[in-house]
């Protein structure tokens, strides 16, 4: 049977993603992003999925680090979920917001949710776990004032009462996740016809005047269209960056090998991490 590695315990985002798409499977929850991306390498699961990116904080730069860095696997999809973020308590503790002491979640919930933190509890403290599950978790097993930020599902999962719903900053919240694995073909992902990407990652030769124009223009000219361009460290000395690069269409023969040649004729280095299906998952 195909088994899927998400970031867990229950109750998080990445649960949900993995719920959206993949049903029969058997599903393991792993404590960390590394720990997850690690459980793919080794062979321990046939997929990982794991958060990338927020609309309101931006990308998850642990995974992009560490896909980068220590465990490069190729992305095979893609999942798009609607986030709506709430601040659960243990349902005794109903009464007033005032009593919280502390505040638990993962740092990009915490983020997505600054400014009704700055508002409404400005006096608890924040505290960082590994996840919105774990966070939830934490509560459910405290004698403590103490809330925590996540989902419907988390509440479900660890009997907590939603005191306020949608506590997030900015409406059309969205967190996309990676699907990644060595056998494509176990992934069966449903998506609409156009919904098809591809991520590169090029590294420029130095820093010279012009190089991402000159990037820039070998995309634009072929009349690809770009939805993320990121600068990421190479950790080998200031100034040295990265870019990752995701063009809104699927692989193909000719345009993207032209892209290739010509970046590298420049002396880029090119590496096509993944072309790849998008799936949607609709607000429930
Ligand atoms: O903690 C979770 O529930 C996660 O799945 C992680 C994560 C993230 O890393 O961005 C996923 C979606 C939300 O944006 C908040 C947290």
């Amino acid at each position: 049977m195909t088994s899927i590695g998400y970031l867990g315990p229950k109750g998080t985002f990445t649960k949900m993603a993995v719920d959206s798409v993949f049903n029969g499977e058997m599903k393991n929850g792993y404590r960390t992003i590394p720990e997850c991306i690690d459980a793919v390498d080794k062979g321990e699961v046939d997929i990982g999925v794991v958060p990338i990116e927020n609309a309101i904080e931006g990308t998850v730069q642990l995974t992009i680090d560490y896909l980068i860095h220590q465990v490069r696997l190729p992305v095979v999809g893609e999942i798009v979920v609607p986030i709506q973020q709430h601040l659960l308590v243990r349902k005794e503790v109903t009464n007033n917001l005032s009593d919280i002491q502390e505040v638990y979640s993962h740092s990009h919930a915490i983020a997505q949710c600054h400014q009704y933190l700055h508002r409404h509890l400005h006096a608890a403290t924040t505290k960082h776990t590994s996840s919105t599950g774990k966070a939830a978790e934490i509560v459910s097993n405290s004698n403590e004032p103490i809330a925590a930020i996540g989902n419907r599902l988390a509440a479900e999962e660890y009997g907590l009462h939603i005191f306020q719903e949608n506590i997030h900053d900015y409406p059309n919240n969205h967190t996309r996740f990676l699907v990644l694995s060595n056998h494509p073909e176990k992934v069966h992902i449903k998506h609409k016809k156009d919904s098809e990407k591809t991520t590169m990652l090029i590294t420029l030769p130095n820093d010279q005047s012009g190089a991402l124009h000159q990037i820039l223009s070998a995309f634009s000219w072929r009349k690809l269209n770009l939805s993320k361009i990121e600068s990421r460290p190479t950790k080998t000395g200031l100034g040295n960056y990265f870019f990752i690069i995701d063009v809104d269409q699927p692989y193909d023969d000719v345009l993207f090998p032209g892209v290739k040649s010509e970046l590298e004729a420049l002396g880029c280095q090119v590496t096509i991490l993944g072309t790849y299906p998008v799936y949607h998952m609709l607000q429930n």
